[in-house]
């Protein structure tokens, strides 16, 4: 059966631009007309016999046959819209126009290519979107799902993954997912180089890799995430098994990917200001503010639980000196190595804090005594007492150690810390004295 046998517009439906495809009850394609090549890749050869079905993107797939049930069922239907995987590999998006022929069991289909207005479109509500993630986001993790899911809007992708690439030569995974919901592994080592080498060229750059087993092959695209200072990292996507990125998805993410790199950059910062606000640089303790909402926290839960927290105040014996005789690098040295040993000394649960200057504090939230606590206090001094290289010069750390404990010496946090402090001067002085 062919159009020319059927309709009296027969001879003009060549010159259509919009395709015309007629198909049985089994969705096979009796006729077609000429526009189908631009419209979907396929001549109308190519297309008969054949289910035009099988070319609809796997995310449409549902949609698609509840509206060709609407149409079987006798609706005439206009302007429902889906996409399809062109011979090229590349998407069409499609309005349709659809009636039944229920004398001769057949679905009459118009179909308008509306993939450049689709594509304007779905651009500039991404640019919309991805602006308000760089202003609006709650964190990393939300900022990198949302950029997977308006880009997968603009792009029909299987996987996308997003590399931190803002220390040479060290890539860093910081989001990978597939259209299973997993992704792990998407990151292998032909992703790895395609982003070195988007890295270098600065544009997007495309690699279409050979199916497994004869299957159908797909793309990989690694387009750099160019920030204000220089490129960041790397937007890497995989397509559908069978399609490929196209010059104008390649573009598209060219532009894509800058404000991705924005949005970056500013999360980033926050993140960096919100951490240098709670922790201490030099250290990578939590800082004294951090320590008194743990400390909060920590006396509330042991006025609930009718239990008891305690207070370790440190200060190292004779820091000044090491400052004034090593030099201030050596100082530093000194403070980040006492850190790591009392970090490391301590359970999870217990919050060792850095104060300012030679001070440390430990909470122990959860302690059954004042023996119990001391006893904590000797092995962080035991551990600290050990020799360390400061500049070349072996160096005995010495710390004085106070101890308080609540709710027995203090009915709140400022009194525990005075406590805690007026217990550590005393033995300084003890050890001055002796
Ligand atoms: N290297 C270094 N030194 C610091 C830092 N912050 C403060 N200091 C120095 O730490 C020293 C602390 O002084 P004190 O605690 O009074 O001196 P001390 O010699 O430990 O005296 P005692 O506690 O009585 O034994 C001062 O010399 C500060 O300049 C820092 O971040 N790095």
């Amino acid at each position: 059966m062919s159009i020319e046998t059927m309709d009296p517009f027969a001879d003009i439906a060549d010159l259509l631009l919009d395709a015309i495809v007629i198909v049985d009850l089994s969705g096979k394609v009796v006729a077609a007309n000429a526009a189908c090549l631009a419209v979907f890749g396929y001549t109308p050869e190519e297309l008969t016999g054949k289910t035009l079905f099988d070319h609809v993107v796997p995310e449409d797939r549902a949609k698609t046959w509840e509206e060709s049930l609407l149409v079987m069922s006798g609706t005439p239907r206009i302007g429902f819209e889906n996409r399809y995987i062109r011979k090229d590999g590349s998407i069409a998006h499609i309005m349709w126009s659809a009636r039944c022929d229920a004398e001769r069991q057949l679905r009459i289909g118009v179909a308008r290519d509306i993939t450049a207005k689709k594509r304007a479109e779905a651009v500039q509500m991404a640019l919309y979107q991805i602006a308000a993630l760089a202003h609006g986001s709650d964190g990393l993790s939300q900022l990198l799902d949302e950029t997977h899911r308006i880009v997968s809007r603009l792009v029909s992708v299987a996987g996308m993954a997003v590399i931190d690439a803002r220390v040479k030569h060290r890539l860093n995974c910081l989001y990978q997912s597939d259209s299973s919901g997993k992704g792990a592994g998407m990151v292998d080592e032909a992703a790895r180089q395609l982003v070195d080498k988007a890295l270098q060229e600065q544009q997007p750059v495309v690699s279409d890799l050979p199916g497994a087993t004869g299957g159908a092959g797909m793309s990989l695209l690694a387009a750099p995430l160019s920030g204000t200072q220089g490129p960041v990292g790397a937007l890497i996507l995989k397509s559908h098994p069978g399609m490929r990125f196209t010059d104008d998805d390649t573009k598209l993410l060219h532009f894509v990917s800058s404000q991705v790199a924005v949005a970056l950059e500013r999360r980033w910062l926050l993140d960096e200001l919100t951490r240098s606000a709670r922790y201490d640089d030099l250290t990578g303790l939590p800082n004294r503010r951090l320590f008194y909402d743990r400390l909060e926290t920590a006396l509330s839960q042991s006025r609930r639980r009718n239990s008891r927290s305690a207070l370790l105040y440190l200060d190292i014996d004779g820091f000044k000196q090491i400052n004034d005789t090593l030099g201030h690098t050596a100082g530093d040295e000194l403070l980040r190595v006492l850190a790591r040993r009392i970090k490391k000394t301590m359970r999870e649960e217990d919050t060792v804090a850095r104060l300012g200057g030679d001070e440390f504090v430990v909470l122990l939230p959860h302690v059954s005594t004042l023996e119990a606590a001391t006893g904590v206090a000797e092995k962080i001094r035991t551990t600290c007492n050990e020799m360390v290289w400061l500049d070349r010069h072996l160096v005995e750390p010495r710390l004085s150690i106070g101890v308080a404990i609540y709710p027995d010496q203090a009915s709140d946090a400022t009194q525990l810390m005075k406590l805690a402090d007026q217990s550590m001067y005393e033995e300084k002085r003890r050890t001055k004295q002796s």
